[in-house]
């Protein structure tokens, strides 16, 4: 059986889950979305920066090369190496083009190499010995070499340039005379470990990794020191990442184990801009608000169960004592009170209880005290329906009963019993003498005088009018016959008691003993009426007995 205190408890802790739960689950939710959504708007905040970073470098850059473009000695150089086939004035052109690109490059971090060509796209003068840009000229658009704009930047797809151990960006300028003729080209290549530095120090400002891939996906540079050349953008992500409406997402990241990032199109060159940060990182927040949640809820659900249990003990303990005083009542024991304490229905049920139970126990002593005196006035009537108003002895109906008792017994284990029959003698005269209250009188002291003869195991009854019985168990004949004559002794003694009016009592007695021929009481009665019959015709005062079909004198 469910207590009531433990479906108080059930119903808190279900009242307190779901809400908890279905709250908590809506703010998780929620948390995951506005925290995605921050992480991805920082990130876009990121790849812009990237993206500025990225322009601002270049077309510093791209000025400078510019510049160099312009300068007499690579105009002149060209100039004389196109118009005069003397090798030894071109060889001293190209020479002087060489020194003068070698005593600008030292001044300019971000170029590594710097070269000139002729219109033949032939390097004829080079910072290095052997320059690797001539190979990117021939890929070069004409449009980028002839008119560069900021929408066309003259530079060429990032890449790894082995020669140089770095990876590089390619500028290509073409070198115009005075009167605006293409003499032909200076290349650049830029050192990008210079743009690396920039984004190491643009990552200690934001929360995520910088990664420019190229369009293989391949890592052209990274904020993050790790990564080399060799590493690449799962195919599918980088795909997935380009999508234009995929903002950002979470994927098996390049620097994380598992990153949210997204990737922006750098629209001036083929290289992409990839930002991811830590999603674990990202998650942290959110974390961070379960753990708090949970805590609360866990935290709710300990008071909420306190106070279920307080409320159940506080319903339950009262109705423990009424069960309790219920079964001692059920069990008979009315004495039980309830102390009330609470004001409430519980308190109001104890206080009707109490009442309860004390017009219960008043009833119930009435009717003990009812009951009482029924079995007292039972006791009375069973004593009057057996017993002779009188004199207090066995009635005629009551020694009915004990004759047949005595019979069946006597049949059972043969063991003799008598019965006395005595007759006051003359008591009509008596009655007549002194009055029928004095003669009432000689019947009760008659009466005391047979109790007192004989034992407690011995019946004394007032068969009617002067005539009494006695019923002498375990007794013969011989002893019936000396407690017969006793008895008529003590009461020829009793004139002396009537001093006032003295008169003479005298007890005529017939003794029958039982006999298994004896069928009925009757048949012994019978006997002894006519023993004591005999006792009468003889002259009264004396005993007789009744022996084979007639009676004897016992003298
Ligand atoms: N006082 C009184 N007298 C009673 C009572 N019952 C019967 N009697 C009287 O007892 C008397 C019995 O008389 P009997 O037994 O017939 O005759 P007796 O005078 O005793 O003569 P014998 O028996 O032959 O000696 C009657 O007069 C009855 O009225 C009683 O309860 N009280």
């Amino acid at each position: 059986m469910k207590s009531i205190k433990s479906k108080i408890v059930l119903f808190a802790l279900i009242a307190t889950l779901l809400p908890s739960a279905g709250l908590g689950l809506l703010t998780f939710w929620q948390n995951e979305a506005l925290v995605n959504d921050g992480a991805t708007r920082e990130l876009h905040a990121l790849t812009n920066n990237v993206s500025q970073l990225l322009e601002t470098w270049l077309n510093e850059n791209i000025l400078a090369v510019r510049a160099l473009a312009a300068a007499n000695p690579v105009i002149e150089g060209l100039a004389i190496s196109g118009q005069t086939k003397n090798s030894s004035d071109t060889e001293q052109a190209q020479s002087v083009m060489a020194s003068y690109l070698l005593s600008v490059i030292g001044k300019l971090d971000n170029i590594v190499a710097l070269a000139v060509f002729d219109l033949d796209r032939q390097m004829i003068a080079s910072s290095v010995t052997m320059p690797k840009a001539d190979a990117a000229l021939q890929d070069w658009p004409q449009t980028a070499l002839m008119s560069p704009t900021d929408a066309n930047l003259p530079v060429s797809p990032a890449d790894w340039e082995v020669y140089y151990a770095k990876s590089t960006f390619n500028i290509i300028f073409p070198v115009l005379s005075d009167d605006n003729t293409l003499k032909g080209y200076l290349a650049a290549a830029l050192d990008s470990n210079a743009l690396a530095r920039q984004l190491r120090e643009t990552r200690k400002f934001s929360l995520g990794e910088i990664i420019l891939l190229d369009k293989t996906g391949h890592v052209f540079l990274s904020s993050a020191m790790q990564l080399d050349q060799t590493a690449a953008l799962d195919p599918e992500i980088f795909s997935a990442l380009r999508k234009p409406a995929a903002g950002s997402l979470v994927y098996d990241g390049l620097v994380y184990p598992l990153a949210i990032g997204l990737v922006s199109a750098y629209e001036k060159l083929p290289i992409f801009i990839l930002v991811e940060r830590d999603y674990a990182g990202v998650q942290i927040a959110w974390t961070k608000l379960r753990n708090r949640f949970l805590t609360l809820v866990v935290i709710l659900i300990a008071m909420v169960t306190a106070f279920a249990l307080y409320m159940g003990h506080a319903i339950v303990a009262p109705l423990e004592k009424l069960i309790a005083a219920a079964r001692s009542i059920v069990d008979g024991k009315l004495d039980v009170h309830l102390q009330v304490h609470q004001r409430d229905e519980l308190g109001q049920l104890a206080a009707m209880f109490n009442q309860m139970t004390d017009a219960l126990r008043h009833k119930h002593a009435v009717i003990m005290a009812v009951n009482e005196d029924i079995r007292e006035k039972n006791q009375l009537l069973q004593k009057l329906s057996v017993t002779d108003g009188l004199t207090g002895l066995y009635n005629r109906s009551k020694l009915d009963a004990i004759l047949v008792d005595q019979l069946a017994r006597f049949k059972r284990n043969n063991r003799p019993f008598c019965l006395l029959m005595i007759d006051i003698d003359y008591f009509k005269h008596i009655n007549d003498e002194l009055g029928h209250i004095m003669g009432d009188k000689i019947l009760i002291t008659v009466s005391t005088v047979l109790l007192k003869s004989i034992r407690a195991i011995d019946y004394a009854a007032r068969y009617g009018g002067d005539e009494f019985m006695i019923v002498l168990t375990e007794t013969d004949i011989g002893a019936a016959i000396k407690t017969a004559e006793r008895i008529r002794m003590q009461t020829s003694a009793l004139c002396r008691e009537f001093e006032e009016s003295p008169v003479k009592i005298t007890l005529s007695v017939g003794i029958a003993q039982g006999q298994h021929s004896d069928m009925i009481p009757n048949d012994l009665i019978a006997r002894a009426d006519a023993a004591l019959y005999e006792a009468k015709k003889a002259g009264r005062d004396q005993v007789q007995i009744y022996c084979d079909g007639s009676a004897l004198s016992s003298s």
